[in-house]
C-alpha cells in the first residue's frame, strides 16, 4: 500500500498541500534564482565552516534520499556507562558568518537528483536545472535541539551546492562506496570520520534568502545559502546515485530518482548575493 509523501505522481510535490498546508506558504523552497535580480549586499559576511574531527554517525537510506548524519548533541547515553564521570569530548561541525548570526551545527547532508542529467536540482539558475544538488543541514544552537530549531523562523540554515556533470569527483567516492550497503529504504551503515568541507567548491560566494524545508513538513525555518560555484560529478557517479531504491526490502523495487521539489513562488522575497 503506497502511503506517505514521496515523488511519484500519486504522492509527489503537487499532492503535498493536502497533508502539509505550508506547501502554499509565503516562504517555500526551493526557488528559481535569477542572478541579475539578486541584490549584492556588502554587509553579508563570508561563510565560515569549521570542521572538527566530528563523529560522522552513519549513512542512511531514508526512502526519500540518503543522508550522512553527524553527532550533533552531547550523547548522554555514552555518559551512563562508566561509574567514574568522564568528560565526553564531542566536536561539532559548525557554520557561522554568512547571513546568519550565532552558531549553527551540522546535523546531516543529503542530495537530490534526477533520472537523467537534464534535471535533479531543487534550486534552479535562470530556470536551468542541474543534475544534482547537495544540502548541508544545520540548526541554530540557541535552541536545544534540531527538532525545536526546525519550528523557529531562524532555526535552520541549509547550504546548497549544485553538482554539474564533469570529471569524476574524488571527494564523493567515499560516500558512493557506502551506497552498496544502503540500497533499500531503512538501511544504514557506519561511516567513518568524513570532512564535509571537502565537498565544497573553491569559492564560497553565495545567494541567500528566507525559505523552508523542501520536503514535508515544509517548515518555514530555513535560511538558504546557495553557493554560486558548482562541484563536479561524473556520469558513472550519477549512475551510482540512481541505483538506490526508494523502496524497502521485499517491496517491488522503484529506483530513487527525481527526488526533487520544483521551484516555488518567490512571493515578494528578496534574494541577496554575497558577491558582485
Ligand atoms: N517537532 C519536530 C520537527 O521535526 C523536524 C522536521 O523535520 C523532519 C525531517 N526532515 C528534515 O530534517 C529535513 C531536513 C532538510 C531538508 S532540505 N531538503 O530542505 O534540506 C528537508 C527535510
Ligand atoms: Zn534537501
Amino acid at each position: 500500500m503506497s502511503h506517505g509523501w514521496g515523488y511519484e505522481p500519486t504522492n509527489g510535490p503537487d499532492t503535498w498541500a493536502a497533508d502539509f498546508p505550508l506547501a502554499n506558504g509565503p516562504r517555500q523552497s526551493p526557488i528559481n534564482i535569477i542572478p541579475k535580480e539578486a541584490h549584492y549586499d556588502p554587509s553579508l559576511k563570508a561563510l565560515k565552516i569549521r570542521y572538527d574531527p566530528s563523529n560522522t554517525k552513519g549513512i542512511l537510506n531514508n526512502g526519500h534520499s540518503f543522508q550522512v548524519d553527524f553527532v550533533d548533541d552531547t550523547d548522554s547515553s555514552s555518559q551512563q556507562t562508566s561509574t567514574v564521570p568522564h568528560p565526553v569530548i564531542l566536536y561539532y561541525t559548525t557554520l557561522t558568518g554568512g547571513p546568519i548570526s550565532g552558531v549553527y551545527r551540522l546535523k546531516q547532508f543529503h542530495f537530490h537528483w534526477g533520472g537523467s542529467d537534464n534535471r535533479g536540482s531543487e534550486h534552479t539558475l535562470n530556470g536551468i536545472k542541474f543534475p544534482c544538488e547537495l544540502h548541508l543541514v544545520h540548526w541554530n544552537t540557541k535552541y536545544p535541539s534540531f527538532g525545536e530549531a526546525a519550528e523557529k523562523p531562524d532555526g535552520l540554515a541549509v547550504v546548497g551546492v549544485f553538482l554539474k556533470i564533469g570529471a569524476a569527483n574524488p571527494r564523493l567516492q567515499k560516500v558512493l562506496d557506502a551506497l552498496d550497503a544502503i540500497k533499500t529504504k531503512g538501511k544504514q551503515t557506519t561511516f567513518a570520520n568524513f570532512d564535509p568541507k571537502t565537498l565544497l567548491p573553491g569559492s564560497l560566494d553565495y545567494w541567500t534568502y528566507e525559505g523552508s524545508l523542501t520536503t514535508p513538513p515544509l517548515l518555514e525555518s530555513v535560511t538558504w545559502i546557495v553557493l554560486k560555484e558548482p562541484i563536479s560529478i561524473s556520469p558513472a557517479q550519477m549512475a551510482k546515485f540512481r541505483s538506490l531504491l526508494f523502496t524497502g526490502d521485499g517491496e517491488a523495487p522503484c529506483y530513487m530518482v527525481d527526488n526533487y521539489r520544483p521551484p516555488q513562488p518567490l512571493k515578494g522575497r528578496l534574494v541577496r548575493a554575497s558577491f558582485k
